[in-house]
C-alpha cells in the first residue's frame, strides 16, 4: 500500500506575518493508504490545526508559515485553487467533527443536506441519488432511513446526528476521512458503537482515516499508527503496539503513566508534573523541556531531530538521540 497522505514540515503561526514562535512547528507524518492513522495529544497541542489545514479550514488569522501537504496525485493541497480543493472536499477527503451541528444545518432537513452533497459531486439521477442516500444511512445503521430524511437535525438525537454527519461524510466513498474527536460529545456506550462502526465502514468502503484524539483508549481501539503531539509538536511516531509497549518519549511515558493510574487502587493517580508552556511560553527547542524529567541543554534552544528506532517508530527527544537508550518508566 502506498501514502496517500504527507504532510511535511508544516508551520502554522498566527497572523499573516508571524515572526513569533508558531503554534504547530515542522509538523510531519505520512498516511498509508487503508490505515487508521491517530493524532494523540492533550487539549491545546495542536492535533486540529494540523487537520484543519489539510482542507484549508484554519480560521482566516492563521497562516501555514511553511510546509506542504501531498494528497494522492494530486499533489501539494496547500498550492491548490479554491474551487481546485472545493472538488477535493467531501468526494476525496471528507471531515467529521465532534459536534455534528458543525457540518449539519439546522435549517434544512437531512434530505436536503444528503442530496446536496451528490448533487455538488455525482451526475446521478433522482432515482440513483435517493438509492444510494438509503443506502448509505442503512450502512450506517439507522433503522428507519425514509423517516429520518424527513426530519431536521434538532429533532435526532446526538448518536443519530452522529451516525447522519458520518453517512454524509461517506457519501462520496472519499479516499481518507478526518475524524476530529468523533465520539467526544457521546456518551460510553454510543462511543463504543460509533467507533465499532467506523471501523466497519472503512473495511466496506476501503477509507484511510485520519482520527483526532486525546482519548489514548480511543487509539488503541481503533487505530494502526499514532503521532503523539504536545504544545504544537510531534514528539513521537509509531505504530500502535510500538507506543503503547515501547514508547520513548518522556510526554508519551508520562500520558501513559497517567492513563494506567487510573483505576488502578493500588498506585496514586500519577500527573505530569507542571502545565502545558502557553504560546508566549515556547522555546526555540522542545516544548516539552520545562516539564521533563531527561532534560539536558540542547532541549531549550534547538528542535531535536527525528531518531528512527524501528522502520515505523522515531522519536524527537535530545535524551533519546545522545544516549541512544530507551528511558522506561
Ligand atoms: N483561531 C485561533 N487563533 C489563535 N490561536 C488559536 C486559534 N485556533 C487555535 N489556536 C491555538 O492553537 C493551539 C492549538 O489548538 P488546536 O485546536 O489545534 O488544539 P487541539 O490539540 O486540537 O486541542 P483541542 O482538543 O482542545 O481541540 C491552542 O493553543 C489554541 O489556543
Amino acid at each position: 500500500m502506498g501514502i496517500l497522505l504527507a504532510i511535511e514540515n508544516l508551520s502554522i503561526a498566527v497572523g499573516k506575518k508571524s515572526t513569533g514562535e508558531p503554534l504547530v512547528k515542522n509538523v510531519s507524518l505520512q498516511l498509508e493508504e487503508g490505515k487508521t492513522y491517530g493524532i494523540v495529544g492533550e487539549s491545546g497541542s495542536g492535533k486540529s490545526l494540523t487537520s484543519l489545514s489539510i482542507l484549508n479550514l484554519l480560521a482566516d488569522k492563521l497562516t501555514i508559515t511553511e510546509g506542504q501537504i501531498q494528497f494522492a496525485d494530486k499533489g501539494n493541497l496547500l498550492s491548490l485553487k479554491k474551487n481546485q480543493l472545493q472538488k477535493i472536499r467531501g468526494k476525496e477527503i471528507s471531515m467529521i467533527f465532534q459536534e455534528p451541528m458543525t457540518a449539519l444545518d439546522p435549517m434544512y432537513t437531512i434530505h436536503y443536506q444528503l442530496f446536496e452533497v451528490l448533487k455538488f459531486h455525482k451526475k446521478l439521477s433522482k432515482q440513483q441519488m435517493y438509492e444510494q442516500v438509503i443506502n448509505m444511512l442503512n450502512a450506517v445503521g439507522i433503522s428507519r432511513p425514509e423517516k429520518v430524511l424527513k426530519n431536521y437535525p434538532h429533532e435526532l438525537s446526538g448518536g443519530m446526528r452522529q451516525r447522519i454527519m458520518i453517512a454524509m461524510a461517506l457519501l462520496c466513498n472519499p479516499k481518507l476521512l478526518i475524524a476530529d474527536e468523533p465520539t467526544t460529545a457521546l456518551d460510553v456506550t454510543i462511543q463504543a458503537q460509533i467507533l465499532e462502526l467506523m471501523k466497519k465502514l472503512k473495511q466496506q468502503y476501503q477509507s484511510t482515516i485520519l482520527l483526532i484524539t486525546h482519548d489514548l483508549g480511543v487509539i488503541a481501539e481503533s487505530c494502526d499508527d499514532v503521532a503523539v503531539m504536545y504544545a504544537g509538536q510531534i514528539v513521537e511516531i509509531g505504530s500502535v503496539e510500538e507506543i503503547f509497549d515501547q514508547p520513548k518519549h518522556p510526554y508519551t511515558q508520562g500520558l501513559l503513566k497517567a492513563v494506567n493510574s487510573i483505576g488502578n487502587e493500588a498506585q496514586e493517580l500519577y500527573a505530569i508534573p507542571g502545565n502545558v508552556p502557553t504560546q508566549d511560553e515556547f522555546n526555540e527547542g522542545c516544548r516539552f523541556a520545562s516539564r521533563c524529567p531527561l532534560v539536558i541543554e540542547s532541549c531549550h534552544n534547538n528542535v531535536p531531530h527525528l531518531t528512527r528506532i524501528t522502520q515505523s517508530h522515531t522519536v524527537r527527544c535530545w535524551a533519546v538521540e545522545q544516549e541512544g537508550v530507551s528511558y522506561e518508566t
